[in-house]
């Protein structure tokens, strides 16, 4: 069997990562080929021993707070043709559930997050390295309306940490890790031009 192909999607938070990594799966579905999404936010590491207080301070915005050898191990299985156990994650108690999720190997593996591109052992393994690069104010207005929404935040909290973690981390490794990627999208989720750009190597790939 043919590996699969990896694609790595990166950019900061509220970048349109999610969205642009759905377009791309929309933009898939004529070519019938199975697409399957692993979220870099699933290798949060586990917090069960530490107390709300001391969760709700950790900075989620550096490298080390993601399982990248657990991230690394299961890109090289789903390389090799074996099935994962993927963890899901939890942000409002800002750990893993007990719960996994086994997946098989697809020919398309979509990545996404915020770390993807910063830690060198891991970019040999990205076929694609695409940057999804939004203005930061953008990131930041877009990312208050979702997580007061979908991840039980408040806006003095989403303030608070921004100022603390999000912005100084985004531009110590999120900002320089741009260089290591194949194409920048500009205009983010809905860039129709990068879209099909993007879809029309990967056809070519997948040939
Ligand atoms: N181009 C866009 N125009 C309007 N809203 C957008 C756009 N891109 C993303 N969003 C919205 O902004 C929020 C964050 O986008 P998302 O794709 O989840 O970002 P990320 O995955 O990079 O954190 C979502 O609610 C999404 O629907
Ligand atoms: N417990 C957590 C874990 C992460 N975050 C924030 O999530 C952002 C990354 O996820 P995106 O989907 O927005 O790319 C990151 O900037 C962390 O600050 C959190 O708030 N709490």
């Amino acid at each position: 069997m043919q590996p699969p192909l990896i694609i790595a999607i990166s950019g900061a938070s509220g970048s349109g990562k999610s969205l642009f990594t759905e377009n791309l799966i929309n933009a898939f579905s004529e070519y019938h080929k199975p697409v399957r999404v692993l979220r870099e936010d699933h290798y949060y590491r586990a917090q069960d021993h530490l107390s709300m207080p001391e969760r709700e301070k950790n900075n989620y915005d550096h490298p080390d707070a993601f399982e990248h050898e657990l991230l690394k191990a299961h890109l090289s299985a789903l390389r090799s043709g074996q099935p994962i156990d993927y963890p899901h994650y939890c942000f409002n108690t800002h750990t893993r559930l007990p719960d996994t999720e086994r997946l098989n190997p697809a020919p398309v593996i979509i990545l996404e997050g915020i770390m993807l591109l910063t830690r060198a052992e891991l970019l040999p393994l990205y076929d694609v390295k695409i940057f999804i690069d939004t203005p930061l104010d953008i990131c930041l207005m877009r990312r208050m309306l979702r997580d007061v929404k979908e991840r039980g935040r408040t806006l003095e909290s989403i303030a608070e940490q921004y100022e603390a973690t999000v912005k100084p981390m985004y531009h110590q490794y999120i900002e320089p890790s741009r260089f290591t990627a194949d194409v920048v999208v500009t205009q983010g989720g809905e860039n129709q031009i990068a879209l099909d750009v993007i879809k029309s190597h990967i056809q070519q790939v997948l040939q």
